[in-house]
C-alpha cells in the first residue's frame, strides 16, 4: 500500500477553481494490491454479481434500501482499504460500511445520475484495470434537484437511485437523439448534456477518488460508453495524475472494475425491515 499516504488531504484537492470537495490520490494502491484487489473480485461466486444491461456489478456489505440496509460484514480483503480511507477523517467519524464494485468493459458507462440519499455525501472509489473519465453535469434546470428517496426504475445501481428524469438525456447521452427542442425547460440553461457538462476528473488506474459535500449533492456525475477518452481542458487533475497526459492526446479504455466505498447511514436488523412473524 502507499505508505506516503499524507493525511494532509488538502493535498489532494484538484483545482482550486473547483469547489474542494473532490480529491484525487494517484497511485493509492500499488500493481500487487491491485491485482490481488481484482482476483478477489472475479473469484467471488458467480451469484454476487448483478448483470444489469451494460455492465455488472457486486454489492458488498448489505443493499442499501430506503428503509435502511440490512447490514453485513465486509469481507477483510475490503476492510483493509476501508481502514486505510479512515485514515483520511472524511467520514467524520462515521466507518464505511458498504462497497459496491462496477465493471465496465471498454464502450460500458453510467448514465448521469446523482447517488441519493441513502449514502452519506462522500464517496470514494478505487479504479483498478483500466483509466476511466469520471464526468461531471449539473441539473437539468440548473438546480439542485432535492434529494428524495424515489426510485425511477433506473438500472444505475440495481437499487433505487435517483437519475436524471428527462428521457431525452439518457438516451441523447448514449448518442441516439437529439433532444427536441419543444422539451427544454424554460429554466433551463440547456437541455443537452454536452452543454452541461462542465469537468471531468481522469481516474488513473489505482487512483482513489473522493467526491465529497457539493460536487456529490448539487451535480449529476457519469460515465460515457466509450472506448477512447481524449484529453481535454476540462478534466480538472491533469496536474495530479502519475502519468502524465497532454490535451488531445487520446487514451484507450481497457476492461475497469471500481471500488466504490461509502457510508449508509441507516442499517436495520433484518426483522424490523421485514416484519416479526
Ligand atoms: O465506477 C465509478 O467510478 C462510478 C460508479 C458510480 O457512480 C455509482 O456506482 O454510483
Ligand atoms: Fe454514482
Amino acid at each position: 500500500m502507499n505508505s506516503e499516504l499524507d493525511k494532509d488531504i488538502e493535498k489532494y484537492v484538484v483545482s482550486k477553481d473547483t469547489p474542494p470537495s473532490i480529491y484525487y490520490i494517484p497511485e493509492f494502491i500499488d500493481k500487487e494490491e491491485e491485482d490481488f484487489l481484482v482476483n478477489k473480485v472475479y473469484s467471488a461466486p458467480k451469484p454476487k454479481w448483478t448483470q444489469l444491461a451494460h455492465r455488472r456489478l457486486q454489492n458488498w456489505g448489505g443493499l442499501p434500501q430506503p428503509k435502511g440496509m440490512v447490514a453485513e460484514a465486509l469481507p477483510e480483503w475490503l476492510q483493509t482499504y476501508i481502514n486505510k480511507l479512515s485514515q483520511l477523517n472524511l467520514f467524520e467519524g462515521r466507518a464505511p460500511n458498504h462497497v459496491l464494485v462496477n465493471e465496465y468493459l471498454p464502450g460500458q458507462g453510467i448514465m448521469p445520475h446523482e447517488d441519493g440519499p441513502l449514502f452519506y455525501p462522500v464517496v470514494s472509489t478505487i479504479s483498478l484495470g483500466s483509466h476511466t473519465l469520471l464526468d461531471f453535469y449539473y441539473h437539468l434546470d440548473g438546480i439542485q434537484q432535492k434529494p428524495e428517496c424515489v426510485s425511477t426504475g433506473s438500472e444505475v445501481n440495481g437499487y433505487n437511485h435517483k437519475v436524471e428524469e428527462d428521457e431525452n438525456v439518457i438516451k441523447e447521452y448514449s448518442g441516439q437523439t437529439e433532444p427536441p427542442e419543444a422539451k427544454q425547460g424554460k429554466n433551463s440553461p440547456s437541455s443537452n448534456s454536452e452543454d452541461r457538462h462542465f469537468l471531468s476528473i481522469l481516474l488513473e488506474r489505482r487512483s482513489l477518488v473522493l467526491v465529497c459535500g457539493e460536487m456529490y449533492t448539487q451535480h449529476l456525475h457519469g460515465i460515457a460508453e466509450q472506448t477512447h477518452d481524449t484529453i481535454t481542458n476540462k478534466i480538472v487533475n491533469l496536474q495530479h495524475l502519475s502519468n502524465p497526459v497532454s490535451i488531445g492526446e487520446t487514451l484507450q479504455r481497457d476492461t475497469r472494475v471500481s471500488l466504490t466505498i461509502r457510508h449508509v447511514p441507516r442499517t436495520v436488523k433484518a426483522k424490523f425491515l421485514f416484519g416479526r412473524r
